[in-house]
């Protein structure tokens, strides 16, 4: 950039009577740009990565980068400045795309003030060093937006609009205009500022506007001077004072005269905004038209200077250029800065721009073939597409639509017009490369190969030629020139074609209206303005049908249209109902299985330890259930034993021939087995007492029951030593353990007869011990208590004096009697009687005297009330157990009679457990 700037400071441009175009990028923006600038060969070029290959490369008067604005200011602004203050029209432009740099350089910021400022400085500068003149300065500001001039210095609220009148080769006149009279910087800055801030305050979006619209600054510059003219102080010659030239003039006021110049700087539109094709905007429009006017007036401008030739040059078909023909005819200094965007995206933009810049400053000289080549090749496109859309208007199908073979919708009036102007267009095209290329083929037949001075190949303006022709055919083209050039008169061609469109149409609907309003009144009218007149009358009817037809189309389609609309908003709001339900079910449905997951993990744990717990209990159950059934088949084995027993019991005192009965029955008497036949006896016993108790127990199924006897109290008047020997008793009642639920009862039994613990926990089956006399019976108990305490824990309840014959019944009995231990004197009868189920009572009856003989007893009784059987369990209604008297020995009161002695037994009967514990009954399941 210092190279440049250097370079760009020695050279002055502003010395050559040429448009200087300069080029200048702006910074990218932490991207990579898209173009590779070279200050040295002043030359920019696409990054060959975005080029595919072909090379792109433009040459300018400068090619500038970076963001100082004072090297900008010195190399395209600086040499203009001076030669406007020297009395020379001076013109600076900022060309390019939105926000590629243009305000930057041109206003600049307070950091790096721009081109405007910047020149304002230089002015003043330069007339506080020049003392022998004197100069007045006018300032305006104005802005172009849709062709329409706007005064930015118009106070607020007051009209602002500027009427532009002359132009043209002589003088414009803006009106009513506000010029402001300068005299400092601070003054010129004023200016700025105010007129900024109406175009601020036009538009709500001012941003958008200013890139849609021209701001022109222009300062005129009075310069006061001797009529003879000398040397500027920068050595060029003073500019002459031909008015038609539209350059600087030189009036004479009282002897002296007065040069007046303008320094114009204009800040222009987006470019992109003139090269849309499609933009069919009013404003874009407008900016096409000014651009491409601007384009081309610079480039005539270029080419005539370069030839030196006179052409004319279309000013006036731009407000812009319009308004500024004096500045830029003649001798005007004219500098054209394009601003570049670096980025990727905006390559089409930045070359268009390019492209605009490079016509100006150099006339393209090109390689014929090339150039026809080129437009053979776009005429045979234009062709084509001509074609298609004549076959589309006449057949209604487009090319493409055939096979589908749907008929084109009908076209609108301003779609016709549209239509048959890009017909125009292409006809008018394909007719100017035609005339080229046979032109250049005439002019490569000369001798002298050269173009000649004629009119024939003087470049024509393509709008002249357009209007003056009124035909596409005949429009003139010159042959020099490009692509460019081309596009430019085509884009103006089209301008006027559209316009000369429109006119036609709201001539023909002048037409049809003046015909409607037309009363036939003279007869004797001419004939061919009748006919003419039915004609068009007969063609505005058809026009009519053909559009009540389209309207009639329209409006079908619109009530078709409407109703698939109002049914698609039914189906969709359908679907959102649905949509909605749906959504709701699935939420729900997604709680429900969240719920589920859970209880499901609950329940399987649950399950889990259950399945567990119920195992456990059934392990428990089954090993209950084998000891139940162990203990059953014992208590089975028992009962067989004690009926063995009984039986033998009963043999033996038959055998002894005990069947006289000593003893007599207690209450009531029981019914005696069937069968026997006992004697009974009253034996001469002392007094006693039995006390029975009696459990009932037993499982539902197995109903089994056993119970026992009270125990006797009192004397003993039976004697019979060999019978009851109770230390064997004792002892043998030692050698084993019972079941739990007899010992239970029996350790209950023994501890309500406390009183005769060694009599009936020894005998607990039941016994008959004890001295006759008091103290015998006492010793003997004692001894009998001390023997069974010494081998066995009374106080246990879980265990159970058992002999191998049976428990605690009166099966001990006939054990006993086989026992004939002589060891007591007396005894005394306890009697004891448990039974399981199926004992029932045993009575037996003895004779007094046998009893008497066989006992030694001379009386006594004994009492007993035994077998309260209680059961209970699951099923209390079955409970069983009985009460029944066990034995009352009572004095017959005379010796040998029989007396009866009755072993009730208790007898549980189906019941429940007596002790509520092991009542459950698996058999039952
Ligand atoms: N050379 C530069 N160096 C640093 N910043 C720049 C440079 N050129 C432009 N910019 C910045 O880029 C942005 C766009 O610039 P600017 O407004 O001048 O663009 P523009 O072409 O005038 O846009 P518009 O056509 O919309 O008015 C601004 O923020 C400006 O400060």
């Amino acid at each position: 950039m210092d190279e440049a700037w250097l370079k760009t400071m020695q050279a002055d441009h502003g010395k050559q009577d040429k448009v200087m175009v300069s080029v200048r990028l702006r910074p990218g923006e932490n991207t990579k740009s898209a173009w590779i600038p070279s200050v040295n060969t002043n030359s920019i070029s696409l990054d060959p990565s975005l080029s595919h290959g072909k090379a792109t490369s433009f040459t300018f008067d400068a090619v500038l980068t970076g963001t100082p604005n004072k090297p900008i200011f010195t190399t395209v602004a600086k040499s203009h400045v001076i030669a406007a203050v020297e009395g020379f029209n001076s013109v600076i432009f900022a060309y390019g795309q939105t926000a590629s740099g243009k305000t930057y350089t041109l206003s600049g910021t307070d950091e790096e003030p721009g081109i405007i400022p910047r020149a304002m400085k230089q002015v003043f500068g330069y007339i506080r060093r020049e003392e022998t003149r004197e100069y007045l300065l006018r300032c305006s500001y104005l802005e172009i937006y849709n062709e329409q001039i706007h005064d930015l210095l118009a106070p607020p609220g007051a009209p602002n609009k500027v009427e532009l009148h002359g132009g043209s080769g002589g003088d414009v006149i803006l009106t009513p205009l506000r010029e402001e009279v300068v005299t400092s910087i601070k003054g010129v800055r004023d200016v700025l500022k105010r007129g900024e801030s109406h175009r601020r305050t036009a538009c709500t979006d001012w941003n958008e506007r200013s890139s849609r619209s021209h701001s022109v600054f222009r300062l005129v510059i009075e310069i006061e001077r001797s009529p003879s003219g000398r040397a500027t102080p920068s050595g060029r010659q003073t500019p002459g004072a031909n008015p038609n030239h539209g350059g600087p003039r030189l009036q004479s006021r009282g002897g002296k005269s007065v040069q007046t110049s303008v320094l114009s700087l204009i800040d222009l539109a987006g470019s992109e905004k003139a090269t849309s094709d499609k933009e069919r905007t009013r404003e874009g429009q407008y900016i096409n038209k000014s651009l491409l006017t601007l384009g081309t007036v610079i480039g005539k401008l270029s080419d005539n200077a370069a030839k030196g030739k006179n052409d004319h040059i279309p000013f006036r078909d731009s407000k812009l250029t319009r308004l500024l023909a004096p500045s830029l005819s003649g001798n005007a200094r004219i500098s054209v800065v394009c601003t570049i965007n670096p980025d990727a995206g905006a390559v089409a933009e930045s070359t268009s721009t390019l492209l605009f810049a490079k016509r100006p400053r150099s006339v393209e000289v090109l390689d014929r073939d090339a150039l026809i080549e080129r437009y053979e090749k776009e005429i045979g496109e234009l062709r084509k597409r001509l074609e298609e859309r004549e076959r589309e208007s006449i057949g209604g199908f487009s090319s493409n639509e055939q096979t589908s073979r749907r008929p084109k919708p009908r076209m609108s009036a301003q779609e016709k017009v549209d239509e048959s102007q890009a017909m125009k267009d292409l006809q008018a095209r394909i007719a100017q490369l035609t005339k080229l290329i046979l032109n250049s083929q005439t002019v490569s037949l000369t001798d002298s190969g050269e173009v000649g001075e004629g009119e024939e190949t003087r470049p024509v303006s393509p709008s002249k030629a357009a209007s003056s022709s009124g035909s596409g055919a005949d429009v003139g083209v010159d042959f020099s020139m490009d692509s460019y050039q081309l596009q430019q008169a085509l884009l103006t061609a089209r301008l006027q074609l559209s316009s000369q469109a429109t006119q036609i149409l709201s001539l023909e609907a002048a037409l049809a209206q003046a015909a409607a309003a037309e009363t036939p009144v003279d007869a004797s009218a001419d004939t061919d303005t009748e006919t003419d007149k039915d004609k068009i009358i007969e063609d505005q009817a058809r026009r009519i049908r053909a559009l009540e037809e389209h309207h009639t189309y329209n409006s079908m389609n619109y009530d078709n249209l409407d109703e698939k609309l109002g049914e698609s908003t039914q189906k969709l709001e359908q679907k959102q109902l649905r949509i909605t339900f749906l959504e709701n079910a699935l939420a729900q449905s997604e709680s429900r299985v969240r719920v589920l997951e859970s209880n499901h993990s609950q329940a399987a744990t649950v399950t889990e330890k259950d399945l567990k717990a119920k195992l456990n209990e059934k392990e428990r159950w089954a090993e209950e259930l084998v000891k139940q059934l162990e203990k059953e088949k014992r208590a089975r084995v028992t009962l067989e034993d004690e009926r063995r027993v009984l039986r033998k019991f009963v043999e033996r005192f038959d055998e002894l021939g005990m069947g006289m009965g000593a003893f007599s029955g207690a209450s009531s008497p029981m019914a005696s087995p069937a069968g026997r036949r006992r004697s009974s006896f009253a034996p001469p016993v002392g007094q006693g007492m039995a006390f029975g108790a009696g459990a009932g127990a037993g499982r539902r199924r197995s109903s089994f029951a056993y119970g026992y006897a009270g125990s006797g109290l009192g004397e003993s008047s039976l004697r019979h030593q060999s019978l009851f020997p109770s230390s064997v008793s004792s002892s043998s009642t030692l050698s084993d353990s019972s079941s739990v639920s007899t010992s239970a009862s029996l350790s209950r039994f023994t501890s309500t007869s406390t009183s005769l613990t060694s009599v009936a926990s020894g005998a607990s089956s039941s016994s008959i011990s004890g001295p006759s006399s008091p103290q015998a019976k006492s010793e003997s108990a004692k001894e009998s208590s001390s023997r069974f305490r010494e081998s066995y824990d009374i106080d246990s309840p879980f265990r159970i004096p058992h002999t191998p014959h049976g428990v605690g019944t009166a099966g001990d009995i006939p054990r006993l009697l086989d026992l004939p231990t002589p060891d007591f004197k007396e005894a005394w009868v306890v009697s004891s009687c448990g039974s399981g189920s199926g004992l029932g009572d045993v009575s037996f009856e003895y004779e007094e005297a046998e009893v008497e003989a066989m006992l030694g007893v001379k009386e006594g009784s004994a009492m007993g009330a035994g077998g309260l059987g209680v059961g209970g369990g699951r099923v209390p209604s079955v409970a069983g157990g009985m009460t029944s008297l066990s034995a009352r020995m009572e004095k017959s009161g005379k010796p040998g009679t029989a007396g009866t002695v009755r072993f009730a037994s208790s007898v549980g009967i189906l019941g429940g457990g007596g002790e509520g514990k092991e009542n459950v009954t698996p058999l039952s399941r």
